[in-house]
């Protein structure tokens, strides 16, 4: 196995660095560096030299395997963040026999390598890195800490124990069956496919929290969508003018919305036109609104949006306000701005309570293939109870699907749990 090291914060000045090796070479390494080995789980300051040169004053922290990130031995050095510096260290690494530079993503797998982290925890852990808005950094922060994990373990439970008991009425087919399992089974079953639904159902909201909801502002042409736009966003994110039809392209902007991250869209105002530009970008805004969680729909004074039928949560207001007695608010002044706001943060927050823990395609993938299996044991159990070792085949391919959630793959430790913790009565 490679030592491998990598700077672990961004390129560039800053006020420290850090540097990570990981590796059965990463104390030598160190110690190559000039470096006495700091106790395990210390930190301590040590010169860095290299080729007679000391290369910089730095806090140098020691983990030995296997509590380390990685799993393995890992040393981190924390340097002055001066490139300079970071490129001697790095070059100094570099030229040790067994050592390389990390591939990108390279420690993670290690520690997935080493059963430190989970699947579910390495998909937690990259958007945890790539969380921007407060509603983002508790989603995944909730998956890095394994909690998809611990569901799937107690589904599992859950069905292995299912599985127990119709292997004991198999082992009892030619005699007496000391009680009938049925009802059990089933209690158990419905209970994993109910929350498996449950946790499909709230994918479709978690992946919206992670990549973004989106708030189209759609109406007729010059009723200031692009004012509005610049407003909520506080600069002049697009072109806006007197003149109909001057927005063509959808304009995204991204915003963070008490803590949910929102990606508003500016569209082409709608109206029938001849211009074969302007109509279409009129297309493209009828289909980004109509995919969007969210419409705002501006419109001037004594207008309609005959090309949009607002739904239930879409907000309908008047623009100009600053103008217009009847008018709900200005992208020019900024009046109206916060309670507008405020009823977008609202609608999105009430929708965002539905996310499950479950956050991908592949978890709906596995969670589908789990609840189609227990769709199927359940018709068993009615239709065919005799036949307990097809529906304790199909608890096994549910189980199969769980264990793919974590990443789990020993498929004969699960039947060893199922032959050999519960065998009634015998
Ligand atoms: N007084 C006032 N004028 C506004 C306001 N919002 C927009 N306007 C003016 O209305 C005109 C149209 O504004 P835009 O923001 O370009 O309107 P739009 O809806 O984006 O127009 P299209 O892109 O052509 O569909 C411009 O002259 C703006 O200065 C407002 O809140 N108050
Ligand atoms: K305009
Ligand atoms: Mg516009």
């Amino acid at each position: 196995m490679d030592t491998i090291f990598a700077l672990a914060t961004p390129r560039g000045k800053s006020g420290v660095a850090v540097i990570r090796i990981s590796g059965p070479r990463a104390h030598d390494a160190a110690k190559a560096l000039g470096i006495s080995l700091p106790a395990v789980r210390t930190a301590a300051t040590r010169r860095l030299t290299w080729n007679d040169m000391v290369l910089d004053e730095a806090l140098v922290l020691r983990f030995d395997a296997p509590a380390s990130f990685t799993g393995e031995n890992v040393i981190e050095l924390q340097v002055h963040g001066a490139t300079a510096i970071v490129n001697a260290v790095l070059t100094a690494l570099s030229e040790q026999p067994g050592l390389r530079t990390a591939e990108a993503g390279e420690f993670t797998r290690r520690a997935l390598e080493n059963n430190r982290l989970d699947l579910a925890q390495v998909e937690g852990l990259s958007d945890l890195i790539e969380a921007e808005t407060e509603a983002q950094r508790r989603q995944a922060m909730r998956v890095f800490s394994g909690a998809l994990g611990e569901l799937a373990e107690s589904w599992r439970m859950w069905l292995i124990r299912a599985a127990a008991l119709l292997e004991a009425t198999i082992d009892f087919a030619d005699e007496e069956v000391p009680v009938d399992v049925g009802p059990e089974v089933k209690e158990l079953l419905a209970g994993v496919r109910t929350e498996l639904a449950r946790q499909v159902d709230g994918i479709g909201v978690a992946e919206r929290i992670r990549d973004g909801f989106e708030v189209a502002i759609v109406g007729p042409p010059n009723s200031g969508k692009s004012t509005l736009l610049n407003a909520l966003a506080g600069r002049e994110a697009a072109i806006t003018s007197d003149v109909a039809g001057t927005t063509r392209d959808v304009i995204e902007v991204r915003m963070d919305l008490g803590g949910l991250p929102v990606t508003f869209l500016d569209t082409a105002g709608l109206r029938e036109t001849a211009d074969k530009v302007e109509g279409l970008g009129i297309e493209r805004a009828l289909k980004r609104a109509e995919a969007a969680d969210l419409r705002i729909i501006l419109l001037g004074h004594g207008e309609s949006s005959p090309a949009f039928t607002p739904g239930a949560d879409d907000i309908v207001l008047r623009s100009k306000s600053d103008v217009d007695a009847e008018g709900d608010v200005s992208g020019a002044t900024g009046a109206g701005l916060d309670r507008l706001v405020g009823r977008i943060s609202e609608a999105l927050a009430a929708r965002a309570t539905g996310a499950g823990i479950a956050m991908r395609d592949r978890h709906r993938i596995a969670m589908q293939r789990a609840i189609e299996a227990l769709g199927i044991a359940e018709d068993r159990l009615d239709s065919a109870p005799e036949l307990a070792e097809l529906i304790a085949e199909e608890l096994r391919d549910a189980v199969r699907a769980l264990d793919s959630l974590v990443g789990r793959v020993d498929v004969e430790h699960v039947l060893d749990d199922i032959f050999s913790s519960f065998c009634i009565g015998k």
